[in-house]
């Protein structure tokens, strides 16, 4: 694995204008701004698939959504040394309404890629995603697994640097998911730059050398997975337990 490093994370801190949800645990600051994200940093290195863990809301979204440029941190910085990395999340850039073939175009458009270029690739994005006629019927109507097909076949087929990966693995049925494991597998060869959150130890294990543990918006470990995930787990174990008592 190469230590160039292609996303420097500087300190940065996001605050909502008010939580989306309610939770128990609240963490307001004085304004009473709700913030997702408190002084986190980290460097992502060119061809390593980075995991970055934590349970529901800690803010591993909102993360992914800094480092795509979808929204801009309060404090800190983001320093991209490659193009920015393309975000691929169930759904996100769908619109519901319009066909498979109609999104992937949408979504191409949207990543920076030439109507042309998505003409010569429209065939490769559809026998990978291997969703047969559906791709002519409104996105409204696919189940979450071929919302996730599409979506990681236009974004894979499109050949980013750097790829985010929200959860997406975790959906469809099984072939689909060893189909995108070894695809993502193949990137790395390439020296591309994964980015994967997911809830699954098990994928984490497999797949990514190093891990960012995000615990309610903080930065609880970064390190290699081998040193990262054991902590992880057994926190979740006690987690669980405490909430059985
Ligand atoms: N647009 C928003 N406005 C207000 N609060 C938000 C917004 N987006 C997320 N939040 C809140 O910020 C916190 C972090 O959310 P985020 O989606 O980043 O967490 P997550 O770790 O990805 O969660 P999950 O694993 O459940 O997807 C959550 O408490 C969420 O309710």
């Amino acid at each position: 694995m190469s230590i160039e490093k292609v996303i420097e994370i500087d300190h940065i801190s996001v605050s909502y204008p008010e939580k989306k949800t309610t939770f128990m645990n609240l963490r307001k600051d004085k304004g009473g701004d709700y913030q997702a994200l408190r002084d986190i940093s980290f460097d992502v290195h060119k061809g390593e698939v980075l995991g970055i863990i934590g349970r529901n809301g800690s803010g591993k979204s909102t993360l992914l959504k800094i480092l795509s440029g979808l929204i801009e941190p309060d404090e800190g910085s983001v320093r991209l040394h490659q193009q920015t990395p393309v975000l691929l999340s169930l759904g996100a850039g769908f619109d519901p309404e319009l066909s498979g073939i109609d999104n992937i175009y949408l979504n191409g458009l949207f990543l920076g890629q030439s109507k042309k270029k998505i003409d010569e690739k429209l065939e490769e994005i559809l026998d990978y995603a291997d969703i047969g006629n559906f791709v002519y019927k409104p996105v409204r109507t696919y189940s979450s697994g071929m919302k996730a097909r599409l979506a990681f076949s236009t974004a894979i087929t499109l050949d980013p640097d750097i790829l985010l990966i929200d959860e997406i693995l975790g959906v469809g049925d099984q072939q689909f998911k060893e189909k995108s494991k070894e695809t993502i597998l193949e990137k790395i060869r390439q020296d591309r730059t994964v980015i994967l959150v997911t809830h699954s130890a098990g994928l984490v294990k497999e797949i990514c050398e190093r891990v960012v543990w995000i615990h309610k918006g903080e930065q609880k470990a970064v390190g290699s997975t081998k040193d990262v995930l054991p902590q992880y787990n057994e926190f979740m174990k006690a987690e669980k337990a405490k909430k059985q008592q």
